[in-house]
């Protein structure tokens, strides 16, 4: 929060008719992002099919999108919201959420005054690239409030930030800080590798060059030695889950460029999830059930997580399970893995037959 502001000032909507903003970010499910440009004909073809079957639908603007379609992509976002049942608002099973354009581009200010009247009632998150620091969400929060209540928009959009510059890498707790609609975070490798002056040419993934090699062996100079290939993403994403987690916003993982190597994917995304992040982003349809089943936790954890919460009673104490200490500690990890099941469950009817499979032996030994 900024220090020039008082606690009850950063609740008061910053417009004069402005719905007043949030105190908590619901956590709605939100394993894959997927990225579609609406001004591609065909990609936009599929998009009623997919709700229902992905949790956030998100119609792009921003790179990767030509620059002689920036309007067709606004348009053809505005149609496909309108037209299309079942997705975007608070009740709806697919969240519709948007990617602007970057503040200094020719196109973010009608990006908002064109999206906000047309289909605010549906977007449910903006999500705004190449943040650089709380000054570019202080910005947005104001213009959105005023267009919110120009609209007479009830419910507040909330703003999603990319991490994707050095600045906003060094300034990711205060952009977390910036206002009550924050709702999270996702990593830009690729622009924040350019940024950074990395020699990466990829878009998310490792890289064969950074690695750790084993030490030599003694009197053995031609013995083999493993090299472990090293997370180049890994010090932004503990860093990014860290300044959500004590904002009380949700971190995500960003893009995985190489479509076909559906292996490494699934490693990035389930290294994420491990850290902490909800989500993160499909870039090509075969991505949704990568990234589904990533962020879902197994039924195997699952089990584990509610034979702990059995053994353990009211909660304290310390009893042992299969040979292993369980205390009020693990006990919090289990209930976070319970909570985010229980929350999937809700919106996924087949992962609820799995879960409600579970029968567990409460016995702690
Ligand atoms: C660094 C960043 O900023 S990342 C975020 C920005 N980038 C993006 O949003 C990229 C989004 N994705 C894409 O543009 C495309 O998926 C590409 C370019 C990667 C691959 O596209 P294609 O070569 O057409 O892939 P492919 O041939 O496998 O597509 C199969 C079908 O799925 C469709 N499709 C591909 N991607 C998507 C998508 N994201 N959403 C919906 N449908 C899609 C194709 O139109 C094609 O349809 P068809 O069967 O009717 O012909
Ligand atoms: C995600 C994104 O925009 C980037 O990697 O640059
Ligand atoms: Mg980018």
């Amino acid at each position: 929060m900024p220090s020039s502001k008082s606690p009850k000032d950063f609740f008061r909507p910053l417009a004069v008719g402005a719905p007043t903003p949030p105190t908590e970010i619901p956590a709605r499910p939100s394993r894959a992002i997927h990225f579609f440009d609406p001004s591609n004909e065909k990609m936009a073809a599929k998009i009623p099919q997919m709700v229902g079957s992905v949790d956030v639908l998100l119609g792009n603007l921003e790179d990767a999108v030509k620059a002689d379609n920036k309007e067709a992509a606004r348009e053809g976002l505005v149609t496909i919201a309108s037209e299309t049942d079942g997705l975007g608002g608070p009740d709806a099973k697919t969240q519709l959420w948007t990617r602007v354009n970057s503040l200094d581009s020719p196109w973010a200010l009608d990006d908002l005054t064109r999206l906000v009247p047309a289909i605010g009632h549906k977007l449910d998150v903006i999500m705004v690239p190449k943040v650089q620091g709380a000054e570019d969400i202080h910005y947005v929060d104001r213009l959105l409030a005023q267009l919110e209540a120009k609209a007479g928009l009830d419910r507040p959009i909330l703003v999603h930030a990319i991490l994707e510059t050095a600045r906003g890498v060094a300034n990711v707790e205060e952009i977390c800080g910036a206002s009550p609609r924050m709702q999270g975070l996702s990593l830009g490798p690729a622009d924040l590798a350019a940024d950074r002056r990395m020699k990466t040419t990829r878009v998310g993934g490792g890289h064969p060059g950074y690695l750790v090699r084993q030490d030599p062996v003694a009197e053995q100079p031609d013995a083999h030695r493993a090299i472990f290939q090293q997370d180049l993403w890994h010090y932004t994403i503990a860093r990014m889950v860290d300044a959500c987690a004590t904002h009380g916003i949700y971190p995500y993982y960003g893009p995985f460029g190489d479509i076909a190597d559906v292996v490494a994917c699934e490693d990035q995304f389930r290294n994420a999830f491990l850290l902490g992040c909800v989500g993160t982003w499909s870039l090509h349809p075969k991505q949704i059930a990568i990234a589904n089943k990533v962020f879902s936790p197994s039924v195997e954890d699952i089990t584990h997580a509610r034979r702990v919460v059995a053994a353990m009673g009211d909660g304290t104490g310390a009893v042992m399970l299969d040979g292993k200490m369980e205390d009020d500690a693990s006990l919090k990890q289990c209930l976070v893995m319970v909570e985010l099941a229980e929350q999937l469950a809700a919106i996924d009817p087949e992962l609820k037959k799995q879960y409600d499979a579970i029968s567990i032996d409460s016995e702690a030994n």
